[in-house]
C-alpha cells in the first residue's frame, strides 16, 4: 500500500496484522487522493481505514488542520480521535475531537496550539469554523462517516455549511451503510469521479471471524 514505516509501526502496535476488506480496497485510493464512496456497516474497520489514511497523508512538520472527519455522535468522533492518535503516535500526528458537550475553551486551546486532524460532530465543528478558531485553509481531506446517520439526525444543513468553508480542491470520502436520495445528492455535489466500494454482508461474516482471530473486539 506504500504506507510509511512510522504508519506501519502504528498499525502493528495497534495489533492489526492484515487489512480488513474495506481497508484492502479503500486505503490506496484514499491515500492517492481520490474521492471514495464506501458502502459499509459498522464494525468492519471503517474508522480504522480513514484514520490510517489520514495518518499517512498528513504532513506532521506543519501544525495546521489538514483532515476533517465528521461523525454523527460524540462517541464516534471521540473514538476516531483515539484511533488516529494511536495509529499516528510514531508520526506524532496531532488530533483533536471537536464535539458538543465538551468545553469550548479546551477546543480553542487545542486548535490554537496546533492540530493535524480534527474529528468532530457537525454542530461544534461549524461553530469553531465560524469563530475562526478552526482554520480550514489547509484542509485537503473531508471524511463523512456514517453519512446516512448524520442526515437522519438532522445535520444536513450543518454539513453543507461546513463544506462551504472548505477549499475547492478538496478530497472527499463518504462512508454510509445506506444510500437514500439525500446522500446521492450530497455525493453529486461534493465529489468528483468517486470510486465506489461496497463491502457485502458475507464479507462482513468473514470479517467478524477474522477480527475475532486477530484479537479485536468486533465480535
Ligand atoms: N485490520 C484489522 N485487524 C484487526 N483488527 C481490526 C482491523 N481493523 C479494525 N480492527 C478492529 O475491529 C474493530 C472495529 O474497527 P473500527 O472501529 O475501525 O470499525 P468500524 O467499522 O468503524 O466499527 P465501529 O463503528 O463498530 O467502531 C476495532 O476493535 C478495531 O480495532
Amino acid at each position: 500500500m506504500g504506507l510509511s514505516d512510522d504508519v506501519l509501526r502504528g498499525i502493528y502496535s495497534h495489533r492489526f496484522d492484515n487489512p480488513s476488506a474495506i481497508q484492502q480496497r479503500a486505503m490506496v485510493p484514499i491515500v492517492r487522493g481520490q474521492d471514495v464512496i464506501a458502502q459499509v456497516q459498522s464494525g468492519m474497520g471503517k474508522i480504522s481505514t480513514f484514520a490510517l489514511a489520514s495518518c499517512q497523508i498528513v504532513d506532521t512538520s506543519r501544525k495546521d488542520v489538514q483532515v476533517l472527519i465528521l461523525s454523527p455522535t460524540r462517541d464516534l468522533a471521540s473514538q476516531t480521535e483515539r484511533v488516529v492518535l494511536a495509529i499516528g503516535s510514531y508520526r506524532n500526528v496531532l488530533a483533536h475531537a471537536c464535539v458538543g458537550g465538551k468545553s469550548m475553551g479546551e477546543d480553542i486551546r487545542k486548535l490554537e496550539h496546533g492540530v493535524n486532524v480534527v474529528s468532530g460532530t457537525p454542530g461544534r465543528v461549524l461553530d469553531m469554523i465560524k469563530r475562526r478558531t478552526l482554520c480550514t485553509r489547509a484542509i485537503k481531506l473531508l471524511v463523512l462517516d456514517e453519512a446516512d446517520e448524520m442526515l437522519s439526525r438532522g445535520f444536513k444543513d450543518q454539513i453543507y455549511d461546513v463544506y462551504r468553508f472548505l477549499p475547492p480542491e478538496l478530497q472527499v470520502v463518504l462512508v454510509s451503510a445506506t444510500f437514500p436520495t439525500e446522500i446521492l445528492e450530497m455525493t453529486g455535489r461534493f465529489m468528483t469521479d468517486p470510486i465506489r466500494i461496497v463491502v457485502k454482508r458475507d464479507e462482513l461474516m468473514l470479517e467478524v471471524s477474522y477480527v475475532c482471530r486477530a484479537g479485536g473486539v468486533a465480535c
